[in-house]
């Protein structure tokens, strides 16, 4: 083995990070004098607080680069030369020399599809381990059979690379995969397809990964519009995009925001739980239509012969059927939101009250025209316009809603579903909202429309309230004027007043300039962003109500979907893939499939493959697992059930890794009592080494060792999803009955 390449390279390395430091501080500086420009007029700030998320998001990306910067080699037949790295950097010189290729740019591609048989013009492809900046290891392939320089670090194939890597002690937290991308996940991670992009697989086959990378790649080659769009990656629950949450930003990639469906109705959260039956009914794509009819219920008329009678100065207005329904239809016609549509009633109404007071008020006994001129009538129009009583009772049949009010009423009592379904989904008044509430409010905010004048009479009244604050800050500041400065004779202190002191208008400008949010952050708190691509993982878990919420977040279709339909678990979830797209992109979608499994040895897969063919799909055939560990998973009966998951988590211990107790929620109590230092609850720390989590906070997540416990209390998918989350190890503790699938694991001592 060759010292002398292991020294060249790390020379190469120790370079790299010092025009690291160098690109560092000038990002550093430059956000530094971003910040402190002060430009004049709306472009001038525009400008600045692009450079500030420009240059913040440069820096962040290379601050994020002290681990695996520069992680391979490609040597060419031609003699090009090129280091591969997580991001791309360039040498200090006037060329601008690239030191080190970004692993998305189509040079490095060879890295990860270059192979014996097709060598894509390479004699040579290394892997270069790296701890923080120092080279640890390298691993050369040579691709040029012709080729006899020998470096000493030459291995059988990068099947080495990727099994130390699958091997390696979990974290608690997903790690990138730039260094063993393979070639199947490469085409997807790359795929050039712009619309829905579909990824189907088994457990373990680096779905979520892959659709990560993806985004990381689709962040690169299409920066320009992304960055300023964002992109969106949808999880299951906040466990899991804890999990994933490191992955973008090691890539450099801070542009996403990571969010469940629950989470993206801002203003909202949703702490409540629905049963299985209501977030069934309140998936389906039926409640559209559900919702709008109830919204149409609430665009009401008086019952014929019972009109109502509003008080007013000039007498009595009578509203009956007949005006409200006329009003009505004409507010219907003008064909927007309902809230929208408010100002098209209350029109109607207001005119035809005022008609009706101007025939009483002109009428001429003896039969000639009515004595009010049009001056008259504006008169007496103004007068009911400005009416309390006519308001109310314009609100009475035209109520302004929020999407919030509307929906607690109709989910107080619930109409227009047959009363098994409006059973499962009634619920008391102000309860808190659930996940499945989420979509619902989407859709009722779509249905009642943005009433942008409260907005912007909001929007106005804080500016006011800038403006006076301002003017407080710049009345401080004048009585705080030196002693020296109040001596000046009036006149002069005027002069230094103007050119001193910034005008509170201005100054208040300056407070909002202050918002150097990210696109991420921006679109967060906007439940009308468009973003430029979604991830969608454990996409067969939502429900068509959550689809049509996702689908107008991403008006151009431009999406990844990640899952598994063996995986489904939730009640309200979709189907199939083409039941979930056809009524938004028909038949323009592509379907690929990834086949290995890259987590689960075999040893455990056999068992957990068992699970659905138990379950009546006798031919099921999981994914092929890349790895052998020789450790076959064990089950056993306990009669002690929460001291016998100590004991098996405490014959685990070991320094590094992570093991998961997977058990059925009612049983965390008992068992947490036991299990000293274990994290549990909603969202438990991941990276502690020992955690309790129920099946469905399990999904998408993996440990080193698993413990399932009273397999008998779940369903199949839910079994199935537990039985594949270890890397390494599994055990299963019981006390009821063990499923038929897993008696093959009662066998191992
Ligand atoms: N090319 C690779 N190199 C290294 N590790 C990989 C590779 N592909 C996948 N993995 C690892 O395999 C594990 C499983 O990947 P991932 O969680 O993305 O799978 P998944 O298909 O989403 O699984 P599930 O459906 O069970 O949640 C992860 O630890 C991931 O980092």
């Amino acid at each position: 083995m060759s010292t002398e390449e292991l020294r060249e390279e790390q020379q190469f390395v120790s370079g790299l990070y010092a025009r690291l430091d160098a690109l560092r501080e000038e990002a550093e500086t430059a956000v530094e004098a971003s910040l402190s420009q002060v430009g004049n007029g709306l472009q001038a700030r525009l400008e600045r607080d692009v450079m500030v998320a420009e240059q913040s998001g440069l820096l962040a990306a290379l601050n994020a680069q002290e681990n695996g910067l520069c992680f391979g080699r490609l040597e060419f037949r031609d003699g090009r030369d090129h280091h591969i790295g997580r991001i791309g950097i360039r040498a200090s010189d006037t060329e601008r020399t690239p030191l080190v290729i970004d692993w998305r740019a189509d040079v490095a591609r060879p890295f990860y599809l270059a192979t014996g048989h097709t060598p894509m013009g390479l004699r040579r492809r290394r892997h270069i381990t790296t701890k923080g900046r120092e080279v640890t290891d390298l691993h050369d392939e040579i691709l040029d059979l012709g080729d006899t320089a020998r470096t000493g670090f030459e291995g059988a194939d990068a099947d080495e690379v990727l099994l130390a890597a699958l091997d390696s002690a979990r974290t608690g937290r997903m790690h990138d995969i730039v260094q063993t991308i393979q070639a199947e996940q490469d085409r997807i991670i790359r795929a050039p397809h712009r619309g829905v992009l579909v990824v189907e697989g088994g457990p373990g086959t680096g779905k979520t990964v892959v659709a990560l990378h993806r985004a990381a790649f689709l962040l690169y080659a299409h920066r320009e519009l992304l960055a300023k769009r964002a992109v969106l990656v949808v999880g299951p629950n906040p466990a899991f995009l804890g999990y994933i949450g490191e992955v973008l930003p090691a890539l450099g990639e801070t542009g996403v925001l990571l969010s469940t469906v629950g989470e993206l109705f801002p203003g909202v959260t949703a702490t409540g739980t629905d049963t299985p039956a209501a977030a069934e009914v309140k998936g389906r794509a039926e409640m559209a239509e559900v919702l709008a009819g109830a919204l149409r219920d609430r665009q009401a008329t008086p019952e014929p012969g019972e009109p109502l009678v509003i008080a007013h100065d000039d007498g009595d207005l009578i509203l009956d059927w007949t005006i409200a329904h006329e009003a009505r239809e004409a507010a219907r016609d003008a064909d927007v939101p309902h809230n929208l549509g408010r100002p098209h009633f209350a029109f109607r109404i207001i005119d035809s009250l005022t008609g009706q007071l101007a025939e009483r008020i002109g009428h001429d006994p003896y039969g000639g025209p009515n004595f009010l001129g049009p001056d008259d009538i504006a008169q007496l129009g103004k007068g009911i316009a400005a009416s309390p009583e006519v308001h109310a009772a314009i609100e009475e049949l035209w109520p302004t809603l929020t999407p919030q009010g509307f929906l607690d009423d109709f989910l107080v009592e619930p109409t227009r579903l047959d009363e098994t379904d409006a059973a499962a989904i009634r619920r008391p008044r102000g309860a808190a909202w659930t996940p499945a509430d989420v979509p619902l409010l989407d859709e009722a905010a779509e249905l009642l429309g943005h009433d942008d004048s409260a907005a912007l009479a909001a929007a106005e009244a804080e500016r006011a309230k800038q403006i006076a604050y301002a003017q407080g800050v710049l009345d401080v500041s004048r009585a705080s004027r030196t002693y020296e400065f109040e001596d000046k004779d009036e006149e002069d202190a005027e002069v230094l007043l103007a050119h001193n002191i910034i005008d509170a208008e201005r100054m208040a400008e300056r407070q909002e300039e202050a918002d150097h949010r990210s696109a991420a952050e921006r679109a967060a708190a906007d439940r009308t962003w468009a973003f430029g691509h979604i991830i969608v993982d454990e996409a067969q878990e939502l429900s068509a109500m959550a689809w049509r919420l996702l689908m107008r977040r991403c008006p151009t279709r431009s999406m990844t979907l990640v899952g598994d339909p063996a995986q489904t678990a939730e009640a309200g979830g979709c189907g199939s893939w083409e039941s979930i797209l056809s009524p938004y992109v028909q038949d323009r979608w592509e379907y690929t499939r990834l086949g290995v499994n890259y987590r689960t040895p075999v040893e455990i897969m056999e068992v957990a493959a068992e699970v659905p063919r138990a379950a009546g799909n006798p031919d099921f055939r999981p994914p092929s697992s890349v790895r052998s560990t020789g450790v076959f998973p064990w089950a056993r009966r306990a009669d002690d059930l929460a001291a016998a998951v100590a004991a098996a988590v405490a014959a685990d211990a070991r320094e590094e890794g992570r093991l998961a107790v997977i058990a059925p929620r009612e049983l965390h109590a008992e068992l947490a009592a036991e299990l000293p230092g274990v994290t549990a609850g909603e969202a438990p720390d991941l990276t502690r080494p020992v955690v309790l989590i129920d099946p469905r906070q399990a999904k998408g997540l993996e440990f080193d060792t698993v413990l399932v416990v009273e397999p008998a209390r779940y369903g199949t998918s839910d079994l199935y999803v537990a039985l594949t989350r270890a890397t390494q190890r599994l055990g299963v503790l019981y006390t009821e009955e063990l499923p038929v699938a897993l008696k093959r694991a009662e066998a191992t001592p």
